[in-house]
């Protein structure tokens, strides 16, 4: 995956920035896990520290029991001194066993409230990190990705992108919630055994922990292993989730053609992969704790039989000095304190690698640069003047046409050897006019728009909107310029009204992304009054069919617009459109699926709208483009004609060919 220039308008292409083969390829980051939460979670230091402090002071009292006990029991019953460290001498009682006794178990009572105590508060620290963190990560990601130019949406399957959004940033919250305090009490609990043993006897401690750099050892083989397994899961997880997302949103399609067996075969093929990888993935897994837990078992016995030797022998091999049966039980208790560690350890190790992968996956997302949003010249009052200046463009990763070099006549470059959809096409769109774009399915003619939109820049020449080449405005600002319907336009989950209000809220999206970035917005956000919503849908030919649905204007229009007529859905985006009120209007194919009595009632409406502003009309049915001032006639991405429908008629070439077909005075052919 590339990463987009920044440093300069032309070289600030969303073309260029989004090529990704795969999400999980872009993470160049070695420690794309730190950076996620380094970035997410400066504003949670706190929870961070009181979190460390809670569960490791927790941990540090709940194992000083056992070493409260040993130094009680040799006081109790071999005449040793009760010496409690940190424990001023007139708190700890005299000779008599029996206080003692009660002393010692107030001080175990008092230990476990307050280790339960701080150990509740630690796990609510990480418990509220985890899910802060979570929810940054996530809205941060999510809003890299919707800011990324086409190429990125064009190089990647939908539920691929949002299994990162979802199931990857879900395995940070699982890590993050049980990784800190599993590490944090890990760590205290091996420290802390140790210091105790180290108190009872330095140097049986040494034997106890001789093991360590095998464990350290084979700790470090199992992870990387999780770390192989665990970047082939969360790859599965996403493309069994693209598999999923293509086959329910094609369902109309699968049930046409009576597919559903086929895709349920291709959703079990992609399942069972992803089964094998997390199958792996378990197989890692229950190895690794057993694994360690042996090893903990070992130094145990080790210390285990080295302790009895001395207690019993006063020595053992080079190891002398007093070793009391007092000492030696909790010792051994500490020995077999370790265990546990050892099973967190591997847990964690877990963990770690699993959330390793999905941040790889998220920090991939982020890593690809969004087109400059802010910067930029600023369009106000705008005319509407629009010149395409020789302009060559191909989709960015799509192959050449057999025998075709890119400008160099080499073959190396990648953009270069991208297939040319448009070239050296040249058009001057004076302010007011209205341009038609005609020519056959693949011309090019929705592609022209799409640069004009700056969707994608050009490989040569350059598309300027009032002399500016869009490379140099602010995206925001270009856009806002441009009313646009697509092809086939997509409509919200929500009511027709809501749809159709869309484009006026933009003010206060903004408004929410400017505070999050500390930017203040202007203050002029309104929202669409209902009879300006109203009146766009009469402009749009839509008032009639909401007002005859039961709800009117409230009617949901279900997921995508589904419970609507490709007609209905395509007024429903002219009226939102038309309710921007935007300097220049593009209409792909707007009108297409409406019928032609409809369409007629629609253009005389938008005779009107279009009278003063910039309009570029791409479309199949000529009468839709009759009136325009001019007229493109595009073949193969270059323009073949340029003229109003009069004279393109009397010049006999390609537009006349095609209106005579659809006049009816010629055959297709
Ligand atoms: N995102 C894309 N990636 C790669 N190639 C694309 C992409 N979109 C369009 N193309 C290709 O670019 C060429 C021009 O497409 P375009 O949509 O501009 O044609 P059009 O003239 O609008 O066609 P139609 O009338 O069928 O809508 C076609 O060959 C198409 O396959």
């Amino acid at each position: 995956m590339s990463d987009a220039s920044d440093d300069g308008g032309s070289d600030d292409s969303p073309a260029d920035c989004d090529r990704p083969d795969n999400v999980a390829d872009a993470a160049v980051d070695r420690w794309p896990l730190y950076r996620l939460v380094a970035e997410s979670g400066r504003e949670n230091a706190l929870f961070v520290v009181v979190g460390i402090l809670g569960t490791g002071i927790a941990q540090v009292l709940a194992t000083a029991d056992m070493f409260v006990i040993g130094i009680a029991f040799d006081a109790m019953f071999n005449g040793q001194p009760y010496d409690l460290p940190l424990l001023p001498t007139g708190v700890v009682p005299g000779d008599e066993p029996a206080r003692m006794l009660a002393f010692t178990v107030a001080l175990l009572v008092g230990l476990k409230v307050a280790d339960v105590s701080l150990a509740i508060t630690g796990q609510y620290c990480w418990n509220l990190l985890a899910q802060r963190i979570q929810h940054a990560v996530r809205v941060d990601a999510f809003d890299t990705v919707q800011r990324l130019g086409m190429g990125f949406f064009d190089g990647q399957q939908t539920g691929d992108v949002m299994s990162v959004l979802n199931n990857d940033v879900n395995r940070l919250e699982e890590f993050l919630t049980n990784g800190p305090q599993m590490t944090v009490y890990a760590t205290v609990v091996t420290i802390s055994s140790f210091g105790y043993m180290a108190l009872l006897n330095w140097r049986l401690a040494l034997v106890a922990v001789a093991l360590a750099p095998v464990v350290a050892v084979a700790n470090w083989w199992f992870g990387r292993r999780h770390e192989r397994r665990h970047d082939a899961v969360r790859a599965e997880t996403g493309k069994l989730n693209a598999a999923l997302e293509t086959a329910i949103s094609g369902v109309p399609v699968v049930k046409a053609y009576g597919g559903e067996r086929h895709e349920t075969d291709r959703v079990a093929d992609r399942s069972r992969v992803h089964r094998g990888a997390i199958w792996r993935s378990h197989v890692t897994r229950s190895r690794h704790e057993p694994a360690l837990r042996l090893l903990a078992g070992m130094a145990f016995l080790l210390t285990f039989v080295v302790g009895t030797q001395w207690v019993l022998d006063d020595r053992f091999w080079v190891l002398r000095g007093t070793l009391t049966a007092g000492e030696l039980i909790p010792f051994l208790y500490y020995t077999q304190n370790l265990v546990g560690p050892m099973r967190v350890l591997a847990r964690v190790t877990g963990f770690y690698k699993g959330a390793k992968a999905a941040a790889k996956r998220v920090v991939g997302i982020q890593q690809v640069e969004p087109p400059r949003e802010t910067d930029g010249v600023e369009l106000t009052d705008v005319a509407g003047r629009v010149e395409y200046d020789d302009v060559s463009f191909g989709y960015p990763g799509s192959e050449p046409r057999s025998g075709s070099e890119n400008a160099s006549g080499e073959g190396s470059d990648p953009r270069a050897s991208d297939e040319q959809v448009i070239s050296d096409v040249a058009i001057d769109v004076a302010p007011g006019e209205t341009v038609g774009l005609v020519g056959a399915t693949g011309a090019g003619k929705s592609t022209l728009t799409k640069l004009l939109l700056r969707f994608y820049d050009p490989d040569e020449g350059a598309v300027r909107l009032d002399g500016h080449d869009v490379r140099d405005v602010s995206l925001p600002s270009l856009r806002e310029s441009i009313g646009y319907v697509a092809q086939d336009p997509f409509l919200f989950t929500g009511t027709v009204r809501e749809n159709i209000a869309y484009g006026v809220s933009e003010d206060d999206r903004r408004e929410s992304s400017n505070s999050a970035s500390g930017e203040t917005a202007s203050s002029d956000e309104r929202d669409a009054t209902d009879e300006e919503v109203v009146a766009a849908a009469k402009q749009a030919g839509a008032h009639e069919f909401i007002s005859s649905m039961e709800a009117g204007y409230d009617t949901e229009v279900g997921e995508r617009g589904t419970k609507l007529s490709g007609g209905q859905r395509q007024r429903i985006a002219l009226a939102r459109v038309l309710l921007t009120d935007p300097p220049l209007l593009v209409l792909d194919e707007a009108t297409s699926q409406v019928d032609n009595r409809t369409e007629v009632l629609i253009q005389r409406s938008l005779a009107e709208v279009t009278a003063d502003r910039t309009t570029l009309v791409v479309a199949h049915r000529l009468s839709t483009v009759r009136d325009a001032d001019q007229i493109v006639v595009l073949d193969d991405g270059e323009i073949e004609e340029v003229g109003t429908h009069d004279e393109l008629v009397a010049r006999e070439g390609a537009y006349a060919d095609l209106w005579k077909v659809q006049v009816g005075e010629v055959g297709a052919d």
